[in-house]
């Protein structure tokens, strides 16, 4: 299968440099980018007038919450999770939890998301619908065992199967990670068995840290050190680790990360709405730590729009440091798509040869998007995910012209209403 985008605006390599060219695909990665491309293709998309971008890297997101999108707004985590979030989830079945996956990836799909990391449970279920839907997915079942050996051990088990079983899928893009929820949820024991099963099977692992001052409190209470102090004395920490969050951090804990080479996945759109704080990201950055960008679940963002997350952090980081300068739209672009990859090892997140195809058009004949003088200040502050025309991962095109081939939109929609009544 070969596939030629002619005539767009292309975001190309690391350096994001705008070049008028087409793009040539074959099989699942990127083959030719430059002017007047000769050869024939399987399929022909006119990108005149548009933008093709590296598709968007959603590094922590909990993709099935979006059934739960309005239920409980506007409270602190804590309340949030514990009061609101947690007795409805105890409801949800695996086939609502697929439903839920569904909805995530469409929505997704629709935005120009490529890949993304993604903690829930059922993983099982959500890793169909993210095989059918032809996103790249990440999937880590979130352990929770409130320091319960007898849990512990359920925990490990329940993960371990859903390895096993996303396993037997047997697809590149579907790909299972370790996701203890956070220090303050999660016992030693249990922390230690994750690295230790992680380094064995080779895999990633994700886990929220640092997310609240109340964690910061709990945690320095229970162990008279900071949460990341605490991951590096147990020798948690590795490249392999990417934290969501990281919005608590000092400078020890900040060089601790560096050190160790870990990924922070920031969400600013949870992080304000929940108003968890703001993540200290000139300070990473300066440090040399490797910073991606995420939406979180839609029940605390309310979306799962990568280019309004954009948006949102370059704001953020702006007004917090009175300083206009800070978070400037390449940066912020570059956290979406090469720093995601990066964190994920894998090659995307840039429009290159040799690179994953896995990319995002984006239409640019509308009236907020023109004149076309820059094309990733508008992606960060002018565009949004309704934006996105066509999105194209692995070389397969899950999107063209706005309609979603992989996946049935309206029964995904219907099915999502279904449950509404049933778990709130
Ligand atoms: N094994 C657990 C499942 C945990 S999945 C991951 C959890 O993270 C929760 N979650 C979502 N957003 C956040 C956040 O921002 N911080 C902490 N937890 C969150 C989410 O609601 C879900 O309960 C169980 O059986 O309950
Ligand atoms: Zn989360």
């Amino acid at each position: 299968m070969s596939i030629l985008i002619r005539n767009g605006y292309v975001i190309y390599g690391e350096d994001f440099e705008i070049v008028k060219a087409d793009v040539l695909i074959e099989g699942n990665s990127i083959a030719e980018v430059r002017k007047g491309i000769n050869e024939s293709a399987d399929t022909v998309i006119d990108a005149s007038g548009r933008v093709v971008s590296p598709g968007f890297i959603n590094l922590h997101t909990h993709s099935p919450m979006g059934l739960l999108r309005g239920l409980a707004d506007d409270l602190p985590l804590m309340d949030w999770l514990q009061n609101h979030i947690w007795p409805r989830e105890a409801k949800l079945t695996p086939e609502y939890i697929k439903v839920g996956a569904y909805l995530g990836a469409l929505e997704m799909i629709k935005t120009g998301t490529t890949t993304f990391l993604d903690m829930y449970f059922h993983m099982d279920a959500v890793a169909e619908a993210v095989l059918d839907s032809g996103l790249r997915g990440y999937l880590s079942y979130g352990m929770i065992d409130l320091g319960d050996p007898e849990k512990t051990e359920k925990e490990i088990k329940e993960a371990l199967r859903e390895m096993k079983s996303i396993e037997k899928l047997n697809s590149e893009r579907v790909q299972f990670v370790f996701g203890p929820h956070a220090p303050y949820t999660c016992s030693i024991a249990l922390l230690k068995e994750v690295r230790r099963l992680a380094s064995e099977h080779n895999r990633l692992i994700t886990i929220h840290v640092s997310e609240t001052m109340a964690e910061i409190g709990q945690i320095t209470e229970r162990y008279g050190k900071s949460p990341v102090v605490l991951l590096d004395d147990i020798g948690f920490l590795g490249s392999d680790v990417i934290i969501a969050h990281g919005v608590w951090l000092d400078s020890r804990d900040i060089q601790i990360l560096a050190r160790n080479g870990v990924t922070v996945a920031h969400n600013p759109g949870s992080n304000m709405k929940l108003a968890s704080g703001v993540m200290p990201l000139q300070k990473l950055i300066n440090a040399g730590v490797n910073v991606g960008l995420g939406t979180d679940g839609a029940a605390s963002n309310n979306n799962l729009d990568m280019l309004e997350e954009m948006k949102l952090a370059a704001l953020l980081h702006k007004v917090h440091n009175l300083d206009p300068t800070v978070a400037d739209a390449k940066t912020v672009f570059k956290m979406a798509t090469l720093n995601g990859a990066r964190a994920l090892g894998i090659k995307a997140g840039i429009i290159k040869e040799g690179y994953l195809a896995d990319l995002a058009i984006i239409d640019f004949n509308q009236p907020h998007l023109r004149p076309i003088n820059n094309v990733i200040s508008h992606l960060v502050y002018s565009a949004n995910g309704n934006d996105v025309e066509t999105t194209i991962v692995d070389g397969k095109i899950l999107m063209l012209d706005r309609e979603v081939l992989t996946l049935d939109e309206e029964k995904i929609l219907d099915d999502a209403e279904k449950i509404v009544g049933k778990i709130g």
